[in-house]
């Protein structure tokens, strides 16, 4: 049986020490929440473009057993990375969320899909489609740097990136 996502408070509270020593990360608040999901978390799968889904895409057709991608998009405002069909696809596959330093659209869609999104924003018009970006790099956004195979964790709070899976 899948247990209940940890909150993000309370994994802070009890984890001071893990912050301190900058094993334990919050990402600043920059993120709109979308998708049924209001907490996820998993290991961290990440993905480095810029106004241009294709690898995204890629990702979200394999199976997600429970991962969490985390797509730095550079932080564009001037397009859509994702929309309602990539995220029906996160949820086909078993992803369990999708953060993205950039934007989305189909909003309501997405918000019908039992997925945890967060974004920085909507944005009406779709991605190029040249299939340029890196998988599995480090990224940094919201002030964070966020590796490959780390643990995220996500509420209504925030969003945390743990070095390793955290219990309380
Ligand atoms: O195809 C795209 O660029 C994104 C999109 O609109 C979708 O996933 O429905």
């Amino acid at each position: 049986m899948a247990s209940l996502p940890l909150a993000t408070a309370e994994v802070c509270d009890s984890n001071a020490g893990l912050i301190l020593n900058g094993d334990l990360r919050a990402l600043q608040p920059i993120f709109r929440i979308y998708g049924r999901r209001q907490s996820f978390a998993g290991p961290v799968v990440t993905l480095k473009i810029f106004e241009d889904n294709v690898l995204l895409r890629e990702f979200l057709e394999e199976k997600g057993h429970g991962r969490v991608l985390v797509v730095d998009g550079g932080g564009s405002t001037r397009c859509a990375i994702l929309g309602g069909n990539l995220a029906q696809l996160a949820q086909n596959n078993g992803w369990a969320g999708i953060v993205i330093n950039g934007c989305i659209r189909d909003v309501d869609e997405i918000n019908g899909c039992d997925v945890g999104i967060r974004a920085l924003n909507s944005h009406p018009i779709k991605s190029n489609k040249k299939g340029v970006g890196e998988k599995h790099v480090p990224v940094t956004f919201a002030g964070t740097r966020i590796c490959d195979g780390e643990w995220l964790y996500a509420d209504s709070d925030g969003i945390l990136i743990s070095n390793s899976e955290l219990t309380v």
